[in-house]
């Protein structure tokens, strides 16, 4: 299978280093990147022989047939290239999946995924627990509730920055509360994972979301509770930040890899 990445970042970098490790199942066919001179930068080492498979032309990228594309870029990357890699005849693995908190942009990419007998999947990425969900959403759920929590500078740059001084914070501060919609697209760097956690369950606007920025917390925390005829889920996730960008969880690569090596597998778990 011929894979193609868009974004050369924490997770592209990560996740490129993963597919190498498995060239009998996997070809790189090449990474989309914005800006060349500092991907071309970033690949060094065992990434360096990715130099030739980095390009900022959407069309040649596509020119080297992927028959499925990982985004792993942010909301904008997803704005700007999920169309025509649909349009290419690509299956689309989406990281950012609160991209998705757009309803017009998820119903013309799940349509135009039907029209080319391709699939688009979203990534469990930094959480756990997403098939336990979706088969008790069949069951029947009643509530809920996605907490988020982060050490205060996986903030920066958030709307939650703004008029706060988030070095100085010395207690545990609530960020946001409100839907998943909200959440995920206030905070398009951070809150991903309640897109994720909303669509497999109560949809965005029924789903709970609590963002936190706690001084007392070195990893990203997530945590999960539903409620429903199945049972009752309580999750708690203490994840590794991603030395490259520790707003994002080191695990996000592995999960990306691991959908994408199960993607034609004979025998999947
Ligand atoms: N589902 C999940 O569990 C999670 C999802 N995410 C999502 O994944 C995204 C990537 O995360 P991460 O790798 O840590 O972020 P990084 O900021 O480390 O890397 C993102 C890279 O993508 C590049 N990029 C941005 N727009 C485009 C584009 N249009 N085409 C090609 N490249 C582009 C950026 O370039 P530049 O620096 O020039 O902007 C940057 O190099 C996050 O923005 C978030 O939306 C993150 C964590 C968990
Ligand atoms: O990686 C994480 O911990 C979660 C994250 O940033 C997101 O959901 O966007």
């Amino acid at each position: 299978m011929r894979v193609g990445l868009i974004g050369f970042g924490a997770i592209g970098q990560r996740l490129a280093r993963g597919l190498l490790a498995h060239p009998q199942r996997v070809t790189l066919s090449g990474v989309l990147v914005q800006d060349l001179s500092e991907a071309q930068a970033a690949a060094q080492d065992d990434l360096a022989q990715l130099r030739p498979l980095l390009s900022d032309s959407r069309d040649a990228w596509l020119e080297a047939a992927p028959d499925l594309v990982v985004e792993c870029a942010g909301h904008t990357a997803v704005d700007a290239h999920a169309v025509a890699v649909l349009g290419a005849g690509c299956d689309l693995l989406l990281v950012s999946v609160g991209a998705l908190t757009d309803d017009a942009r998820y119903e013309r990419l799940r349509a135009l995924a039907e029209a080319h007998g391709r699939q688009v999947r979203l990534v469990a990425g930094a959480v756990g627990g997403i098939d336990w969900l979706t088969a008790a959403r069949d069951a029947g759920l009643r509530e809920v509730v996605y907490r988020g929590r982060k050490p205060p500078q996986a903030w920066r740059g958030s709307p939650a920055e703004p008029g706060r001084d988030l070095d100085a914070l010395v207690a545990p501060t609530r960020l946001f509360e409100g839907s998943a919609r909200q959440a995920a697209r206030d905070f398009p760097r951070n809150a991903n994972v309640a897109a994720t956690v909303a669509l497999a369950t109560l949809g965005l606007d029924q789903t709970r979301v609590e963002l936190w920025a706690d001084p007392g917390v070195s990893d990203n925390q997530h945590e999960i509770e539903a409620w429903g005829e199945a049972g009752h889920l309580l999750l708690r996730l203490d994840n590794r930040p991603d030395p490259l960008n520790p707003r994002t969880s080191l695990v996000t690569a592995h999960s990306a890899l691991r959908a994408v090596l199960n993607w034609r597998a004979p025998l999947v778990l």
